[in-house]
């Protein structure tokens, strides 16, 4: 079991040893970090015995819940049974067999072949070689141009990272990489003021193809988006969007990407975006839902016509150590097999998620400083607002969200802040009573936030 030390002293260790993801270090040693000792369901506890109600499923990851038994003894008998072999070199190794057929058997039709990664970010890299190589091997070897959107976010590689759309990322290594170009994100609050969200949906795809006709489509390889933006804020587009983004990939025949690493294994209620959004990508990127969390897996869901065409080019020179691990892989069948086996997805399409929705919009529509109410399934988001009236955000993007995500913390309820988003993609196992508790918390935690406000002169 863990060493007994006290959060003292797990903080003097972590300070002096551990370098943090996206984070300022000296500030965040000042503070002093909070250790998250175990969790349950959708609570966290943490060293000072707090309970903690994680209304972001750890980071949109955790869709089965905490404190699953069955995945730990799966992990646990597959680790004695065989803990690692390669899948290089003509091997294989009946645990990704099983988990490929189950992907398999769970993805929308036409997607018959899965290639497998450590995360998301490497999911996201490995889909830009995929997308690349087609083309060469089409002998297109031209089209090597992939486009995202601004506000996208596809992870940290140097690839994903380039691809995402976080202007703060690329200032950060000189990115992005060649070949990466981006679109305005289809964000109707911001751009879409004196149109329908229909025809804003419309319009917003037409950036793609301005886009496309600005670079040449002889030049264009890809378009790559999440269908909801997770980090970005949760950017719901229009439904008139992604049908829209469809039919011009088409048009200019390059390929269609989704990256369902947030929207993928039932966030949205569908097993993945793209059906709740009615397209067909010709390749998706998934990680976080795969495993739940409980191990670190990504895998590349190939289209039938591009596996075909990669497989026509020989050797596909890409690939990873622990490409498909055992252990990852069998407990990733077992998060998959429960998620479908129990009706989690299900539930959230035809219970949780329509019940989310409307309370999400009952608890939140009576505060004055907040707009743009809006979710699907179990992923959901509002906007911190200056004046509703005139749709007018707070100066300074993010000051005001980070206030109001430190006022749900000291309540022990995590919420994101992304800029002057709020967002919750709690775990998909989050029951009507949880959920009518959780926001409970929410409206006393805004309520103190109207009054700070106030305080502050903002309102
Ligand atoms: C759509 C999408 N694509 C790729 C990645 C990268 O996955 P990995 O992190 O496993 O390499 C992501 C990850 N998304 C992500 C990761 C970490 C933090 C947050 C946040 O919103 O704070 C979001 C993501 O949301």
């Amino acid at each position: 079991t863990q060493q007994q030390r006290s959060t003292a002293q797990w903080r003097e260790l972590d300070a002096a040893h551990h370098l943090h993801p996206f984070t300022d270090t000296a500030s965040l040693n000042e503070q002093g970090v909070r250790m998250i000792t175990h969790a349950d369901g959708i609570y966290l506890w943490d060293s000072e015995g707090n309970k903690i109600t994680d209304g972001m499923a750890g980071l949109w990851c955790v869709n089965i819940g905490y404190g699953r038994k069955d995945l730990s003894e799966v992990a646990k008998r597959q680790m004695d049974e065989l803990a690692y072999y390669n899948t290089f070199f003509k091997t294989s190794h009946p645990a990704v067999v099983e988990l490929s057929r189950l992907l398999v058997e769970v993805a929308p039709p036409g997607f018959d072949h899965v290639f497998y990664t450590n995360s998301g970010s490497e999911s996201v890299d490995t889909m830009i070689r995929m997308v690349r190589r087609y083309w060469d091997v089409k002998g297109k070897p031209q089209k090597k141009t992939l486009i995202g959107r601004w506000n996208g976010y596809h992870g940290s590689t140097i690839g994903g990272a380039s691809l995402g759309g976080m202007s703060y990322m690329h200032e950060q290594g000189d990115l992005p990489i060649p070949g990466i170009a981006h679109i305005e994100q289809p964000w109707y609050y911001k751009h879409g003021k004196d149109m329908t969200p229909e025809e804003f949906g419309v319009a917003a795809a037409h950036w793609l193809e301005e886009k496309i006709l600005e670079i040449g489509a002889d030049k264009v390889a890809a378009f790559v988006g999440e269908p909801i933006q997770g980090a970005g804020g949760v950017i719901v587009p229009p439904s008139t969007y992604w049908p829209e983004i469809e039919r011009i990939c088409r048009k200019y025949d390059i390929l269609l990407v989704a990256d369902e690493v947030i929207c993928g294994f039932g966030r949205t209620g569908e097993w993945f975006g793209q059906q709740h959004f009615g397209f067909k990508p010709d390749i998706f990127t998934t990680a976080k839902g795969l495993s739940s969390g409980y191990l670190p897996i990504g895998a590349v869901f190939v289209g039938n016509d591009v596996a075909a065409t990669l497989a026509a080019g020989g050797d596909f020179n890409h690939g990873f150590t622990y490409s498909g691990h055992p252990v990852a892989a069998a407990v990733a069948h077992a998060n998959v097999q429960a998620l479908r086996d129990e009706g989690i997805v299900q539930r959230v399409k035809e219970d949780v998620g329509p019940y989310m929705q409307k309370r999400w919009r009952e608890t939140f529509g009576q505060f004055e400083h907040v707009d743009d109410i809006r979710g699907v399934g179990l992923i959901q988001a509002f906007t911190l607002v200056k004046n509703k009236a005139t749709r007018e955000l707070f100066d300074n993007w993010g000051e005001i969200g980070l206030m109001c995500r430190d006022i749900f913390f000291g309540s022990n309820l995590i919420m994101r802040a992304c800029g002057d988003h709020i967002v919750c993609a709690p775990p998909l196992v989050i029951t009507k009573a949880e959920i009518d508790t959780m926001l409970a918390t929410a409206a006393r935690c805004m309520e103190t936030f109207e009054q700070k406000l106030r305080e502050r002169g903002l309102a």
